[in-house]
């Protein structure tokens, strides 16, 4: 399926101010937009982005016109940036790398407030998605044979994001994310009238355990979201003004409420997924390219792939962004790293 969802393509000019604000930011000392602190740091560098791709994100953001858009044309040089890592922790990181996360985290403080999990990838967050020998079959961000199946990013989470911001470093095989949007969907009234009912449990997907299990078991957010796997919360997959639907599903972690017993809810739930195959949209984050997802309007997924691990395999870097990190959860405030 073709999409017109809004695009913005990055003008010579555009370039040379991008460039003059990562200088910038970069001459200060230990600029790392993976630590929270950059965030804070930084702000006004935002007020300085060209005018046209401020607009561009600032109407994405208040004007919610479609589900997903794109920046296109974000210098990347594909030998600066270094080989693929063949884990996310084991990049080589130059300035380059530091100057492509510049640019992404820009866009993200021109959407919202950036946060992550300290369950995820050492609480960095901006984070790298690579395929890892081991995970091929895996549900996660570095499978690769096996089809990673729609999902809303962290569904499980009531804080989490707003948008999802997904950077090409490398995909020369042009491997396809795919996203799908709640509302092009045609629903029948009555399953839509059972998906705006808690009769649903999203547990956390299993990434969210099993990083910090194997490299910090005591730490305490392990403990919240394993609460979060054993107790989880009755929740609705649709919400919001019937006219303008929000989604939250994630069919591998999900169960109904009811068990197996509530066969009007699993029906409904797959009807529901039947319809976003349907309106499937391949996007391929190319190198230089930045997708940004509305997560309340549509789910991702990403085709399955042939990793080499040899250097020269898909790299997307990944940021997740709130429109307010205020939401209540128990977190210190000020706190971009939450459980
Ligand atoms: N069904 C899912 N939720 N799968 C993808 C989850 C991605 C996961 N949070 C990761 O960091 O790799
Ligand atoms: O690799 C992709 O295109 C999407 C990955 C993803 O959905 C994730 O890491 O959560
Ligand atoms: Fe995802």
């Amino acid at each position: 399926m073709t999409t017109d969802w809004p695009r913005y393509q990055l003008s010579d000019a555009d370039l040379i101010a991008l460039r003059a604000i990562g200088e910038t930011v970069r001459s200060t000392p230990d600029v790392d937009p993976r630590q929270p602190d950059f965030y804070d740091r930084h702000r006004s560098a935002v007020r300085r982005l060209p005018a046209g791709l401020w607009e561009f994100l600032d109407e994405f953001r208040h004007g919610e016109p479609a589900a997903a858009c794109s920046v296109l044309g974000f210098p990347v040089d594909d030998r600066q940036v270094g080989p693929t890592p063949t884990h996310w922790d084991a990049e080589r990181r130059g300035s380059h790398v530091t100057e492509v996360e510049v640019c992404m985290a820009l866009c993200g403080m021109a959407l919202g407030d950036p946060f992550t999990w300290a369950t995820l990838q050492g609480g960095r967050l901006v984070q790298n998605i690579v395929p890892i020998a081991g995970d091929e079959a895996r549900q996660n961000g570095h499978g690769s044979e096996a089809l990673l199946e729609f999902h809303t990013e962290d569904a499980f989470h009531p804080s989490r994001c707003d948008y999802l911001l997904l950077f090409g470093v490398r995909n020369e095989d042009k491997v396809a994310t795919t996203v799908a949007s709640v509302r092009e969907l045609d629903l029948d009234p009555a399953d839509v009238e059972v998906l705006r009912q808690p009769r649903y449990h999203i547990l956390p997907d299993d990434e969210h355990i099993r990083q910090l299990t194997l490299s910090q078991p005591d730490h305490p957010a392990l403990k919240l979201v394993e609460r979060m796997r054993d107790d989880p919360e009755p929740v609705a997959v649709l919400s919001g003004d019937p006219s303008r639907p929000y989604l939250r599903i994630d069919l591998p972690f999900m169960r109904c409420v009811g068990g197996d017993d509530d066969a009007v809810a699993r029906r409904a739930l797959n009807a529901l997924h039947s319809q976003l195959l349907a309106h499937q949209h391949d996007v391929v984050v190319e190198r230089g390219t930045l997708l940004i997802v509305d997560n309340y309007q549509a789910v991702h997924g990403r085709k399955s792939f042939r990793a080499r691990y040899d250097g020269t395999d898909r790299w997307l870097k990944k940021l997740t962004v709130s429109r307010n990190l205020r939401s209540g959860s128990g977190v210190p405030a000020g706190s971009r790293v939450l459980v």
